[in-house]
């Protein structure tokens, strides 16, 4: 394995296929998948994604990107964010649009945390790099092959990002905007 190497460790393979589409050719560095469902403390977004990334090089010893998504509720402060997988597995989409009967506001926020560690100092520094996309939580419509997608209409648009091509979500997602910030910090740092 080269130095140019990094390794994205989810157990996720739909993260990993977005993540192959969104930086497409178009990245200085190689990029392998390793599979693993790594342990996810409690805490704040930025939280769960450092220690997420820290046990991923302990693990691995090697340069390695993790990415924690959540799915934050303007009506419940937040909630569920990075609890969304544990809510999505027990309610399914149906529950999550119930969460918010009762609530007017039914804004959300789509947030992907990514972070990478180098792996070369004792303190496991990470860097962080975040995307964001606004919508609305809506009853379930389009596709169920990805998470939470068919409850999730971003703004702007009248289709769940079920609903859309994945071309087209790839180019709006919280995902796409994290992958654009990560892509020209490494672009940066080749070039120096
Ligand atoms: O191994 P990791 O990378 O942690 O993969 P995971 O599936 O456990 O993912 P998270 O811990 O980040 O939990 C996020 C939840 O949100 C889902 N999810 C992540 N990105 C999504 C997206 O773009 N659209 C819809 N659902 C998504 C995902 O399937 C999980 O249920
Ligand atoms: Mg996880």
């Amino acid at each position: 394995m080269s130095q140019r190497t990094i390794t994205f460790v989810t157990g996720n393979a739909k993260k990993l296929e977005e993540l192959r589409a969104i930086l497409g050719g178009n990245f200085p560095l190689e990029i392998i998948s390793h599979k693993l469902d790594l342990p996810e403390l409690q805490g704040e977004i930025d939280e769960v994604s450092i220690k997420k990334c820290q046990e991923a090089a302990r693990r691995l010893k090697r340069p390695v990107l993790v990415e924690d998504t959540s799915l934050c509720f303007n009506a419940l402060k937040g909630l569920p964010g990075p609890y969304i997988k544990w809510f999505l597995e027990k309610l399914e989409p149906e529950g999550l649009t119930k969460l918010l009967t009762g609530w007017e506001d039914k804004t959300a926020k789509a947030v992907c945390t990514f972070a990478y560690c180098d792996a070369k100092n004792e303190n496991l520094d990470v860097m962080l790099f975040q995307g964001i996309t606004n919508g609305q939580i809506v009853s379930p419509r389009g596709t169920r092959d990805f998470g939470w997608d068919c409850v999730f209409q971003p703004d702007g648009y009248s289709q769940t990002y079920a609903e859309l091509p994945k071309s087209e979500k790839n180019t709006i997602s919280h995902r796409y905007k994290a992958l654009e910030k990560f892509k020209n910090y490494f672009i940066e740092k080749t070039n120096e």
